[in-house]
């Protein structure tokens, strides 16, 4: 092993980058593997959903197929590997009990094309990719869990490659080769998702991608390919270059040195998906390009446990170090007791906030599982919306029963509560296509379905407006929020287009003119687009650029929440209390209030009122017209929201497609 691969690797600019710039060409996988629950349902070559009828591996095999391809293109290119690698061998052999494959198949893949040459070096790099090894094997910090995985796993595949070479599975020691190709693929491997955000797979990429070190306010994002990336993104140019971050004796000054020093290369071939990274901030001649390797929406402490039990380091990144919590860091952990009639703690009662905390995790992680393995929706949003509205009595922490029960609530901007928003706008939804599905003839059920509908987009809509709340203190959040407004139009453009309004209209009131309406709005009063273009045309754009058209855009659609947030939330026990999904003000948080005063004020009485166009409506109103049905109030009420809903989705469709597409993930 050459001194120089010693070194902690890093990458840097090339140049100066604006943001939003793809900053790599696609670059293809050196391995990749699809997790176990997809084996069956998606290809293994390309992780494209599989045709009716799939392909089967193109080799003589005695057993039945393991793995599926959606062509024989992709058969024929990934079948030897799967057969040489010992892959098959190994699922062949499988210990169920051993749990998710995924990771030991992805080894098996790479020290298969690891070139002769590489050697053996197990406690360092293989192919110019940082192993880990001696660190997740050791005493310091150990965890037996992950060492006990580790060395089954290893001794799994050694065997597998055993049975391949046509030996019946030995005893065997010494399988220090495999292990370091464990321990390199749990420190390099990359989640690969599809563009709805499922994951389907993990894969590894060479010292380009993988050289990337981690920030929790990194400048980077990523993205996947899992067919050809159209031609804009094929001729993006590597824009960053390797750099060493300790002890590189040649090239020191600049810190800079090739790929090919320390490795043999991207793998040619044109399997598994692609990766591409973007750049999410500028980006200086020189400076350190970083990813984030954990989800920057968890709070710090969190953060930073999982960093250690997977990679085993510290983060000592800009916002980890800030000497007082961050904004966004305190307001993604706050729980606050809140009496009822005193939101302060009475002495004594704050040891239970650690305890609230917990419960409070544990209850809604709860809900959360069961509603992802039973898809019992219902159930999952009742338990869901039960927790945000009332918390937990200190009572029910083994508090004494006291006069004024404080009750510990998560703040709407808890990560937790913006986990169960996200799991809310999928349980809304799957109950609405149920009750199509299961009563598709009655008028009722339609009504009931939209009913429904509605609910899941305002869900998305508090995501979104939450998760800008954030960006505006973390400007790197920007790939969850172009997410989440992408998710938030969609929604209400669906809800929008809905054919149940047509049986609201069919009870009395004209249709609305869809495209007369969409014609009215659409950049008649949003400039935002032709300016973040011309910025960007200009290769100017400022971190200041951005927050000045980010709240310019806050402005345009918190314009029209206001006017349509009533009729959103209409019926939903949680909902009622956010005054406004987009403006936060009414929390009385702010991102310049100091971090221990903040006190969420959810309050139970509040009144949401609509302001249509032509009149007003609290609620209140809507919900007696309803139960009097007094359709024609009814009516006005779903038509005028039905417009504002297209109003609105019309903005958010002109911001995501112009602004956030400079940077979406
Ligand atoms: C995918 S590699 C990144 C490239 C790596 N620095 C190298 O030399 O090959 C991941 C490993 O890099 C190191 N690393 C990444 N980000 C880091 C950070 N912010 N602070 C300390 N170490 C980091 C850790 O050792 C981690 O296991």
């Amino acid at each position: 092993m050459s001194r120089s691969l010693k070194a902690e690797m890093e990458m840097r600019g090339r140049e100066d980058i604006e943001m939003g710039r793809d900053i790599t060409p696609p670059i293809p996988p050196l391995s990749y593997s699809l997790h176990d629950s997809f084996l069956l349902s998606h290809c293994s070559a390309c992780f494209s959903p599989l045709p009716l009828r799939p392909t089967f591996p193109h080799i003589p095999l005695p057993l039945p197929h393991l793995l599926s391809y959606c062509s024989p293109r992709c058969s024929t290119s990934d079948s030897p590997l799967h057969f040489s690698s010992a892959e098959f061998h190994l699922l062949r052999s499988y210990p169920s009990s051993f749990g998710e494959s995924s990771d030991l198949r992805a080894a098996l893949r790479f020290l298969y094309s690891l070139p002769a040459s590489s050697g053996s070096v197990p406690n360092g790099r293989l192919a110019g990719l940082l192993t880990n090894r001696d660190k997740l094997l050791a005493r310091t910090g150990y965890d037996e869990e992950l060492v006990e995985r580790i060395r089954d796993g290893a001794r799994i595949m050694a065997a597998a490659r055993k049975m391949r070479e046509g030996h019946v599975a030995p005893e065997q020691n010494d399988f220090v080769l495999e292990e370091a190709a464990l321990c390199l693929v749990l420190t390099n491997a990359v989640e690969v998702q599809d563009d709805s955000g499922r994951t389907l797979g993990i894969a590894v990429y060479g010292p380009s991608f993988s050289w990337i070190n981690h920030s929790c306010s990194p400048n980077a994002c990523y993205r996947f390919f899992l067919s050809s990336p159209p031609p804009c993104c094929s001729q993006a140019r590597l824009r960053i270059v390797p750099g060493a971050r300790h002890g590189l004796e040649t090239q020191k000054e600049s810190g800079v040195c090739s790929i090919s020093e320390f490795s043999y290369g991207e793998m040619s071939e044109n399997n598994g998906p692609k990766v591409v990274v973007r750049s999410i901030k500028r980006i200086k001649k020189g400076e350190e390009v970083t990813v984030a390797y954990t989800d920057l929406l968890h709070p710090k402490e969190m953060r930073q446990s999982e960093l250690w039990s997977k990679y085993r380091f510290i983060c000592s990144c800009r916002r980890c170090s800030s000497s007082h919590l961050t904004y966004v860091d305190h307001i993604l952990q706050e729980v606050s007791p809140a009496s009822r009639q005193s939101s302060s703690l009475l002495s004594g009662q704050d040891i239970y906030i650690d305890g609230a905390i917990e419960s409070l995790t544990d209850h809604i992680n709860d809900a959360i599982t069961e509603y992802l393995e039973s898809g019992e929706s219902e159930s999952c949003c009742k338990k869901l919306e039960d927790m945000l509205t009332q918390g937990l009595l200190y009572e029910q922490l083994g508090g004494r029963e006291e006069k004024s029960q404080p009750v510990f609530k998560l703040h709407p901007l808890h990560y937790l509560s913006l986990n169960a928003y996200t799991t809310l706008v999928s349980a809304y939804k799957v109950r609405a296509s149920d009750l199509l599905t299961l009563y598709s003839g009655t008028e009722e059920h339609h009504l009931e379905a939209l009913d429904l509908s509605r609910i899941s987009a305002a869900y998305s809509l508090l995501l979104a407006g939450a998760t800008h709340h954030l960006f505006q203190s973390e400007p790197s959040l920007i790939a969850s929020v172009a997410n989440f407004w992408m998710g938030a139009g969609e929604s209400l453009l669906t809800l929008a287009s809905s054919s149940v309004w047509s049986i609201i209209v069919k009870r009395g009131l004209p249709a609305t003119n869809l495209s007369y309406t969409l014609s009215k709005y659409i950049c008649s009063k949003c400039s935002l687009m032709q300016k973040f273009r011309a910025i960007l045309h200009h290769g100017e754009a400022q971190s200041t650029d951005l927050e000045n058209i980010s709240s310019e855009f806050l402005d345009c659609v918190t314009n029209i929440t206001q006017k349509v947030w009533g009729f959103l939330i209409h019926g939903s026990q949680y909902l009622r209390v956010v005054k406004d999904p987009i403006e936060f003000s009414w929390l009385g948080t702010s991102k310049d209030s100091s971090t221990r005063d903040i006190q969420p004020h959810l309050r139970s009485s509040a009144v949401v009122s609509y302001h249509g166009d032509e009149g007003s409506f609290s609620v209140c109103e809507a919900h007696k017209c309803i139960f009097q049905t007094n359709y024609e109030t009814y009516q006005k009420f779903y038509v005028l929201s039905k417009q504002l809903l297209i109003n609105l989705s019309c903005s958010l469709g002109n911001f995501i497609r112009h602004l956030f597409k400079a940077v979406k993930i």
